[in-house]
């Protein structure tokens, strides 16, 4: 049975990776499979991993309608046995409805990839409707890790190192940005909670307040 999957995961846990490696296992197979992204960071209408592996997508746009652009391209004679979905976050709401009539009317496998919640720990609404409708949810097996070792659950947004809790829900970055930037850190929900990103918590242990007394 065709199913509409869900890998979910936080920053920097391999989505983009494993999306690269399913299309490849299944061309090396003599499947043709139709890739969609939105607002990847490497451009319009590219799906890269941190790896350094890119390829070419199609840049699902907000008005493009998923299920009848994969209806046209079959009209025209082009197969097409698969979807793959990155940044799946991103899409509307009404986007992840056409992907399960992909699944359903069209009988086509669709792997979407992204992460569940934004800077603020709120659902994106692209991937509330993914958990609303997938077949299957799965979640990354390669865990990222926060500054101190627990596995990382949640997508801090930092500037300058420290983490804000206010701004737009979307804004395309990246993690390991120079400390002026706007950036992301993965962290665990305590330290997401106590808003302790590794820069203040260095800073913290730094502070002569914790820093036991030496000689004068
Ligand atoms: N230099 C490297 N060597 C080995 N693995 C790396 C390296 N850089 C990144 N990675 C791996 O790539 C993962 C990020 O992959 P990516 O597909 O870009 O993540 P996502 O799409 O979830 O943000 C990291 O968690 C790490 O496992
Ligand atoms: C938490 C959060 C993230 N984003 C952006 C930042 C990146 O461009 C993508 C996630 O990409 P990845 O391949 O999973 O690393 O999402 C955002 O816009 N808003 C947020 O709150």
């Amino acid at each position: 049975m065709p199913e509409l999957v869900f890998f979910s995961g936080t920053m920097d846990c391999g989505k983009s990776t494993l999306a690269l490696q399913i299309g490849h296992n299944r061309s090396a197979r003599g499947l043709q499979g139709v890739i969609f992204t939105r607002d990847d960071r490497a451009g319009e209408g590219k799906l890269s991993s941190r790896l350094g592996l890119v390829t070419d997508a199609v840049e699902a746009a907000p008005d493009l309608e998923l299920y009848g652009y994969l209806v046209e391209k079959m009209s025209r004679g082009d197969r097409v046995d698969y979807v793959i979905v990155d940044e799946a976050q991103f899409l509307a709401p009404a986007q992840i409805d056409q992907l399960a009539r992909v699944v359903d009317d069209l009988g086509m496998d669709v792997f979407a990839f992204g992460i569940t919640t934004d800077f603020r720990t709120k659902l994106f609404p692209g991937s509330q409707r993914l958990i609303e409708l997938a077949d299957r949810l799965e979640t990354l097996q390669v865990e990222a890790m926060c500054w101190c070792g627990a596995r990382a659950t949640h997508n801090a947004r930092t500037v300058g190192g420290k983490m804000v809790v206010e701004g737009e829900q979307v804004v395309v970055g990246d993690v390991d940005r120079s400390a002026e930037e706007v950036g992301y850190e993965v962290l665990c929900r305590r330290h997401h909670r106590r808003h302790m990103t590794s820069a203040t918590a260095h800073a913290a242990a730094l502070s002569p307040d914790v820093l036991p007394a030496g000689p004068a």
